[in-house]
């Protein structure tokens, strides 16, 4: 693919900083560096060494704009493989704006969400998988997240697809012999041959698939909602849990109104933990409206965590969200157990496994290790992962090894019901092509838009 326009834009996070960087990328990059920076020494910028940095002022109009350090990368040895200029300047807003501003008008167009990296994928300098990586690394909220998307960025779920479609490759090549040379010794070698392998094939394709359920909360989080009655203390928790002050803890019912979310990393795990509302009936118009969030954030959370208050006896509100959560993956926790215990705790486990009851005090931060733990094992399920070994952490994966799955089905359901082998050649060309949609090799310009677009301007 040739592309021929040259992108810019402003590669450092908004806000103060010490250094601003803006960063070009495409044909043009160089001449409209050359246009807009001077160097001390008056030397052009193509006299310098390559990927050296050039001191020097960014002049518009005779009027010098900033004093900066430039760096020119030649293609293709650069980040996207085209020609790459780099402006470090000083921070804050105004400098990268002006120096931004400047290389637009210059001729530069400004850059789409991930388009750098997007040249990247796109001029062959690495595939999709490793193209999200990046996004995931920049977007990773604990060292476990960041060290999957780092051995991902690496290659290493590239080379994993990489050998499974060269397998399905193999079996491609079988299949395509005995049809182009039909004979019957050869015919019955090659059914056996390709069941074999199939189902040694599937088996491969659905460990690495079963990675994704630990995979997507390692990259995303496990969306936690506290949720419980008015004055159990799930601000307290959240707080004990935080090690910090961050929600208002009052004797007063009712005391949190709108939904507090922050994140915190539990064994490596990142939990975005979200303190809701007590639930009950209320007439308080803001408080209402705090309940039914209270209700929503609990519907769609991956983990709910109640809790109950073991100085007051089993309330008909505490049985009626009991019921509500039994159904999902729950956690009851008995809290304010420095107080004197009036809580049926027997008749709690007839909803909920004992396993997943567990006692606390917010107030003296006793038994939150106890939860910590619960959490990490719920979701290790008692295998620890270190994170690395290849994991699948991204839907998009998912799916498409999803795909490939239940073609590997089509094609095994097909030997064994002896089907001809141009159906098992079609199912096979199916693998092939869902394994490569990971590794972006048989994926739509539609979709890689959709996929570029979520990451931040300038990467
Ligand atoms: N200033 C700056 N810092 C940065 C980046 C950048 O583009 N600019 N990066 C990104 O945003 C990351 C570094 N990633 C990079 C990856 C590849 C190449 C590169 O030029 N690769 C060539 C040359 C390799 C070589 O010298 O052998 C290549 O692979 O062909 C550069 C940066 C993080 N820090
Ligand atoms: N003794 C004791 N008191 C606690 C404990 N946890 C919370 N409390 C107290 O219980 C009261 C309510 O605590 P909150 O954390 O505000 O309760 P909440 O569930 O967030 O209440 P709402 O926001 O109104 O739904 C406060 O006075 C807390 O100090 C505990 O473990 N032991
Ligand atoms: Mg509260």
């Amino acid at each position: 693919m040739y592309i021929d326009d040259t992108i810019a834009a402003i590669a450092t996070a908004p806000g103060e900083g010490g250094i601003g960087i803006v960063r070009m990328s495409g044909e043009k990059a160089l001449d409209i560096a050359e246009s807009v920076f001077e160097s001390v020494n008056k030397k052009s910028i193509k006299d310098h060494n390559p990927r050296t940095l050039i001191y020097g002022n960014i002049i518009d109009d005779g009027k010098i704009i900033d004093e900066v350090l430039l760096a020119y990368m030649k293609g293709p040895h650069t980040y996207t493989k085209e020609d790459v200029i780099e402006i470090n300047c000083h921070g804050g807003f105004i400098s990268v704006k002006k120096i931004l501003e400047l290389v637009l008008k210059k001729g530069a167009r400004l850059a789409e969400g991930g388009e750098f990296t997007k040249r990247a994928f796109l001029n062959g300098r690495i595939d999709l998988s490793q193209a999200e990586a990046v996004m995931d690394i920049i977007n990773a909220k604990t060292d476990m997240s960041y060290n999957v998307a780092q051995s991902q960025l690496e290659g290493s779920l590239s080379f994993k697809i990489k050998e499974l479609r060269n397998k399905v490759t193999e079996l491609l090549a079988h299949v395509e012999v005995a049809i182009d040379f039909p004979d019957e010794d050869v015919e019955h070698i090659t059914y056996e041959n390709l069941y074999n392998k199939s189902k040694e094939l599937r088996k491969e394709i659905i460990n690495l698939y079963e990675t994704s359920e630990t995979g997507k909360i390692i990259r995303d989080g496990l969306k936690t909602v506290i949720v419980g009655k008015p004055n159990v203390g799930k601000s307290s928790l959240l707080n004990a849990i935080l090690k910090e002050s961050r929600a208002i803890v009052t004797d007063i019912p009712g005391t949190t109104r709108d939904v507090i979310e922050e994140f915190v990393n539990i064994n490596g795990i990142p939990l975005r933990i979200i303190d809701t509302a007590g639930i009950r009936d209320t007439e308080d118009v803001v408080e209402k409206i705090g309940v039914q969030k209270s209700r929503e954030f609990f519907e769609s959370a991956d983990l709910a965590i109640l809790v109950l208050d073991a100085s007051r006896e089993l309330s008909v509100e505490d049985i009626d969200i009991l019921e509500n959560v039994k159904n999902k993956n729950t956690i009851v926790l008995i809290n304010k157990t420095d107080l004197e215990n009036k809580m049926d705790e027997d008749k709690i486990k007839e909803y909920i496994d004992e396993k997943r009851i567990i006692k606390i005090s917010a107030l003296e931060r006793k038994g939150i290790d106890k939860l910590e733990n619960e959490i990490a094992d719920m979701v290790y399920k008692g295998n620890v992962s270190q994170g690395d070994s290849v994991m699948i952490t991204n839907v998009r994966h998912k799916d498409s090894l999803e795909r490939a799955i239940n073609s590997i089905n089509d094609a095994i359901n097909a030997i064994e019901d002896n089907m001809a082998l141009d159906f098992i050649e079609v199912d096979l060309k199916n693998i092939w092509d869902y394994l490569g949609e990971v590794s972006g090799d048989t994926v739509s310009e539609d979709l890689l838009d959709t996929i570029f677009r979520d990451f931040c301007i300038g990467k």
